[in-house]
């Protein structure tokens, strides 16, 4: 153990609100007549209402009188209890105490520097306990936003991003372009060879449409079953009905067997482009409408072939 470990017995972190965010077992052990309702969201009241003694309930004070109080000492249990709070980022509370008793400074200048260390270590576990929990919360946003059978987005992150780049578009005065894609005979596809060599198949899929979409700030995102979708702001009708054209080769070099497909033995996709040229609106299912049907028109055309359509109407 080090020195600042060493100083740091107790350390608990509070968010504006004073509610409990992240503690150590010191101070789980410090309010001990408290320990059944630590936990996180729980108020430094709440702590503070379960303590029998006097001086816990004083030491969580500032919950009852507004500010943090500064450096204070308190005896408890017959230790002597030194407590600092800090104030951190996001008004998060630092509150760390420290047995006087066990270490007793021997001169005025050992006290004031093992209160910066003090400081210092609780300011690099209160940055460290921070960091822990953007992660936390970043990797649950991916996870929500990620198809889990193919790793690429999913239809809450397409449609998330959509209603982003369609504002940014408006604002640039941009076209925004989308592709909807769907596979062919996919039915037909599971019946045969199984509904596990159709996961491997969406895979392939999807991981080819992802590898051949080459367009900055372009998404590919899974929409449903099997259905795909990308997303392509700035481009224009030509543009992405060559990008269309594009993934349906790409999809067709795979030349993944698919005896009982109506098109080709091999598994095809039907594509449909839909672009709005100036948006004006506020409607994005007007995009995603267009596109739909024009896939729609790609599947009545026989399949593994590409059909564009542009919006015209002010949207
Ligand atoms: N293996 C597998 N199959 C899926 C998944 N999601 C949807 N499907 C299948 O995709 C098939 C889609 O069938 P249909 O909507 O009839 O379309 P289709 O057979 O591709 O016919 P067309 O689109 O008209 O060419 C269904 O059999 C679904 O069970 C999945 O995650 N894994």
């Amino acid at each position: 153990m080090n020195k600042r470990q060493a100083l740091v017995q107790s350390l608990a972190v509070f968010d504006a609100r004073e509610r409990l965010v992240d503690w150590n077992p010191g101070f789980v052990e410090e309010f001990a007549d408290a320990a059944s309702i630590v936990a996180q969201g729980v108020s430094a009241r709440d702590i503070s209402s379960a303590c029998l003694l006097p001086e816990r309930a004083l030491d969580l004070g500032w919950s009852l009188y507004g500010a943090p109080p500064q450096r204070f000492e308190y005896i408890n249990n017959r230790r002597s209890i030194s407590v600092a709070q800090h104030l951190g980022v996001n008004g998060h509370i630092f509150r760390v105490a420290q047995s006087t008793h066990a270490t007793p400074p021997l001169h005025a200048g050992m006290l004031d520097e093992n209160a910066e260390l003090l400081r210092s270590a609780a300011l690099q576990i209160s940055a460290a306990v921070l960091k822990r929990r953007e992660q936390e919360t970043l990797r649950l946003h991916e996870l929500a936003l990620k198809d889990g059978l193919t790793g690429i987005a999913n239809r809450r992150y397409f449609d998330e991003f959509l209603d982003i780049e369609w504002q940014r578009c408006k604002q640039s005065q941009l076209p925004l372009s989308a592709i909807f894609i769907d596979i062919d005979y996919f039915k037909a596809y599971n019946d045969l060879y199984g509904h596990l060599n159709g996961d491997v198949c969406l895979k392939a899929i999807a991981s080819t449409l992802k590898d051949h979409l080459h367009r900055p700030g372009g998404l590919v995102a899974r929409y449903g079953g099997e259905e795909f979708t990308c997303l392509l702001p700035g481009a224009d009708l030509g543009e992405a009905t060559q990008k269309a054209e594009e993934l349906e080769q790409a999809v067709r070099a795979l030349a993944i067997p698919h005896e009982k497909s109506g098109a080709l033995p091999i598994v095809t996709i039907s594509l449909g482009v839909a672009t709005v040229p100036c948006i004006t609106g506020s409607d994005t299912s007007v995009l995603v409408k267009a596109a739909d049907l024009a896939l729609y028109k790609a599947k009545a055309a026989g399949r593994g072939c590409v059909r564009s359509t542009l919006c015209t109407s002010p949207c």
